[in-house]
């Protein structure tokens, strides 16, 4: 078997040149460019941008960059060699160095505006102007956008400097978030969960920026101290960034008649949006309202479904506001979010979130999400009643679909044919009561035991006898029902297909990254490693390693049960 961290194909790409030809502006070029921008790019003071879909804007490069990381599993999906990570321009341009752009590279990336909403309200006074106009990637830049092995991916640097949109910040990401989404991107893609994937992950040794935080073992809500961490460059990679806030924002615009094109503008970030995400289901050649209509039914349908691998694998996008929703339906921005431990329905690691964005109530912060972008659609089809009212209906089904979406992730995650609301309700109640680890249970659980007793090492407190006969009882109930159908240990494999046996447990992520700062990558690398295949039982040594509940000194501890400050 090939070691897919080391493995090369003769067909990989292995020079610069060969990389940077695979540019393709062809889309982009459709949009339109902010006018008050500098083409070449030097556009890093904060203002507001009244109209264009982007902002040319070049990177500020890391001082002294030093390679961390690449994922190899993206590589070998874009074609690339592992040897890439290492060439001296790849590392150059990664770390923020455009001067090594050359033709049909441009030397400059972009920035877009997007609209904040927030639980379905929208919100201008996050912006200084009070507008909305100073809203968007501040600090997420664009460098390139490619065609390769014959799917179009867009690449953007986070942490990349300053851009119109950032609001007075430093445009920088410290190594600490920067690791942690580094990690979890591609750990929700081995899940199986569409998500912005990682490329590579560069750190300065030279530049620092300060950011409020936790002092060991600190016990505060909120962060008690500033510290220091060095700053560092993540590439993220997505079919596109469009995020619903983005379509929002131009529908906002043409509501309030903000320019004479802006209705324009709207219909073309619209267009764009299809091109990029839903090119192979939606048919250009059709009406335009026709292809509207497929976009918002297309879009529920990937919502709901997103929604649900949240639930099931224990994630929790702590702020799911619009601007962190992209249109493609897919998992962005991994800095307010976190992974269920000890089963809790309210669990809401970011504390600047709110309970409306906690574990199980992600289904309602998404149907508001979706009511933006219904709400912008409605701009759009504005003259046409026909399509608004068959609009009207794709966002009166939002509700029972995404429901519907759940209940289908439950039963496969228990490995029932139908969903038992009785059944179902009885085991919240038990794993509520007993402090379950979520992942820990549903793993046992996958392997059918007879008695309880097996499931007992996901248990963070001793349950009582009373607690473990009724949990017996459950146990039985639902045996009897998963028996009637099919065979046990096929049920059990398939169990095991969507209940994983690696979590991400942020105590162990918090010595990686710390670790990293002094220099050491290799537990960022040995997590690496562990994500990628959260469903495979792995070595005995990584088990015991891994596989554990969260100990007792890490409950209520800043920084790791909960935080504050995700950049
Ligand atoms: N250090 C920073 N400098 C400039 N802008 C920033 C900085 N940190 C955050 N922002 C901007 O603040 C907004 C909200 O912050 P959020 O935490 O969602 O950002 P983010 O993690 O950079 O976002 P994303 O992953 O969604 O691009 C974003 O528009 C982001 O670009
Ligand atoms: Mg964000």
């Amino acid at each position: 078997m090939t070691d897919p961290l080391t493995s090369s194909s003769k067909e990989n790409i292995t020079s610069f040149d060969d990389f940077i030809r695979l540019a393709d502006y062809s889309l982009m070029d459709k949009l339109n460019a902010d006018p008050d921008a500098k083409p070449n790019g030097e556009n890093h003071h904060a203002r507001e941008v009244f109209s264009g879909h982007y902002v040319p804007v070049t990177p500020t490069p890391l001082p002294n960059p030093e390679y961390i990381s690449h994922s190899s599993t993206l590589f070998e999906e874009l074609g690339l060699s592992n040897d890439m990570a290492h060439n001296k321009e790849f590392c150059q341009m990664f770390s923020g160095d455009l001067s090594v752009a050359r033709e049909p590279m441009r030397p400059y990336g972009w920035a877009t505006g997007y609209a904040l909403s927030i639980y379905g309200r929208e919100y201008t006074h996050q912006c200084p102007f009070r507008t909305g106009n100073g809203y968007g990637d501040g600090r997420a830049i664009s460098i390139i956008e490619l065609v390769s092995k014959g799917k179009r991916w867009e690449m953007q640097l986070k942490g990349s400097g300053t851009t119109p949109y950032c609001r007075g910040g430093d445009g920088r990401a410290v190594l600490r978030s920067s690791v942690r989404e580094f990690l979890a991107q591609e750990y929700m893609h081995a899940l199986g969960i569409p998500t912005s994937r990682s490329l590579s992950l560069y750190v300065s040794k030279s530049e620092t920026v300060s950011r409020p935080w936790y002092s060991e073992d600190s016990g505060s809500i909120n962060p008690d101290i500033h510290v220091d961490n060095p700053v560092a460059i993540s590439t993220r990679v997505a079919p596109s960034f469009l995020r619903v806030g983005q379509v929002e924002l131009f529908a906002r615009r043409a509501r309030s008649h903000a320019h004479p094109e802006v209705l324009e503008e709207l219909r073309m970030i619209v267009t764009h949006l299809i091109d990029r995400e839903y090119k192979q289901e939606i048919d250009q050649s059709d009406p335009f309202a026709d292809q509207v209509l497929e976009l918002a039914k297309l879009f529920s349908l990937r919502l709901s479904s997103l929604v649900a691998h949240w639930l099931r694998i224990g994630f929790c996008q702590g702020n799911f506001n619009s601007d962190n929703c992209p249109a493609g339906g897919y998992t962005l921005d991994y800095g307010p979010f976190g992974f269920c431990e000890v089963f809790d329905p309210e669990f809401q690691p970011w504390t600047g979130g709110g309970n409306h964005f906690e574990f199980f109530n992600q289904h309602a912060a998404a149907e508001k999400n979706f009511h933006m972008f219904y709400t912008a659609l409605c701009t759009l089809l504005g003259d046409d009643p026909q399509a608004l009212e068959k609009l009207e209906q794709v966002r009166a089904d939002f509700s029972e679909l995404i429901k519907n979406e759940i209940k289908k992730m439950w039963e496969a995650k228990l490995g029932l044919k139908t969903f038992n609301a009785e059944l179902f309700s009885q085991l919240m109640a038990l794993m509520m009561n007993t402090k379950v680890d979520y992942t820990i249970f549903f793993r046992e659980l996958s392997h059918i035991p007879e008695d309880v007793s097996a499931l007992e090492k996901s248990f963070y407190i001793p349950a009582s006898k009373d607690l473990l006969e009724q949990w017996q009882t459950w146990l039985k109930t639902w045996r009897e029902l998963v028996s009637e159908n099919g065979d046990l240990s096929e049920i059990s494999e398939q169990m095991k297909g969507v209940n994983p046996k690696y979590a991400w447990r942020e105590w162990l992520v918090v010595p990686a990254y710390e670790q990293a700062a002094k220099g050491d990558y290799s537990l960022v690398k040995e997590l690496q490693e562990v994500l990628l295949k959260p469903y495979e039982e792995q070595s005995k040594e990584i088990e015991e390693k891994y596989y554990r509940l969260k100990p007792k000194e890490f409950f209520n501890t800043g920084g790791v049960s909960h935080y504050s400050c995700s950049s």
